[in-house]
């Protein structure tokens, strides 16, 4: 399996390259805030618990994001690999993670990471969210609250990729096609 966390800020392209990434190496893509906003849509328990934190731009627990992960992936069966867009965001969740990898006997070959500077971040959030419909995108003081988590609370993960020489940094400045390429670049040599 090839096994790939696409890492950054809200707004950095997660979600545009993850979905060039999946058609180019057959890959599920697992995103933790695509399938909350499932959940809402549906109206289900977890979508009902997860609105509040969603709302706020704050951190859904990490007991329900991880249970939603180890439910999805074992519910999917046999896949060639995955790339977890916007999970882990806690190192809790990264730890919870190995675990689920171990159980299934794989593991996660790398973490790209894109970098955006925060008002290019800003920028595409606000236009997206003319858009989007998704409540997060459209205020300004959501939008600072969500960058602030991800440095105070998703950053740390960073670290923890690091330590296991996994980390690889990619300017997520550019053309869609130029960064795409340049992830190809280092999943081709971690695969
Ligand atoms: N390289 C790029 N240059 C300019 N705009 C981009 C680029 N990549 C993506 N975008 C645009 O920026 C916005 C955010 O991209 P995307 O939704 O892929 O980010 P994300 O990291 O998945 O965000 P989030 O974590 O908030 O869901 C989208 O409107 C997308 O079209
Ligand atoms: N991995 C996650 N941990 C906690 N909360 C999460 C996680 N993934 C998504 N969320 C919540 O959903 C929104 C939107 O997520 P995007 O990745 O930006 O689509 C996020 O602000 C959290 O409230």
């Amino acid at each position: 399996m090839l096994n790939i966390v696409l890492f950054g800020p809200p707004g950095a392209g997660k979600g545009t390259q993850s979905a060039k990434l999946i058609e180019k190496y057959n890959l599920t893509h697992i995103s933790t805030g695509d399938l909350f906003r499932k959940h809402l849509g549906e109206g289900t328990e977890l979508g009902k618990k997860a609105q509040t934190f969603m709302d706020q731009g704050r951190l859904v627990p990490d007991s329900l994001v991880i249970d939603m992960v180890r439910d999805k992936i074992k519910g999917d069966g046999q896949v060639n690999g995955i790339i977890f867009d916007g999970f882990p965001r806690t190192v809790a969740q990264a730890e919870a993670l190995d675990q689920l990898m171990s159980e299934l006997e794989t593991d996660i070959n790398g973490m790209v990471a894109l970098e955006v500077p925060e008002d290019e971040l800003r920028n595409r959030i606000m236009e997206r969210g003319k858009t989007s419909g998704r409540t997060d995108d459209q205020d300004s003081e959501k939008v600072t609250t969500r960058i602030q988590v991800y440095e105070k609370e998703t950053l740390p993960v960073a670290e923890f990729y690091k330590k296991q020489d996994k980390f690889f940094s990619i300017n997520g400045v550019g053309s869609i096609e130029e960064i795409f390429n340049n992830i190809c670049g280092v999943i081709d040599q971690v695969k």
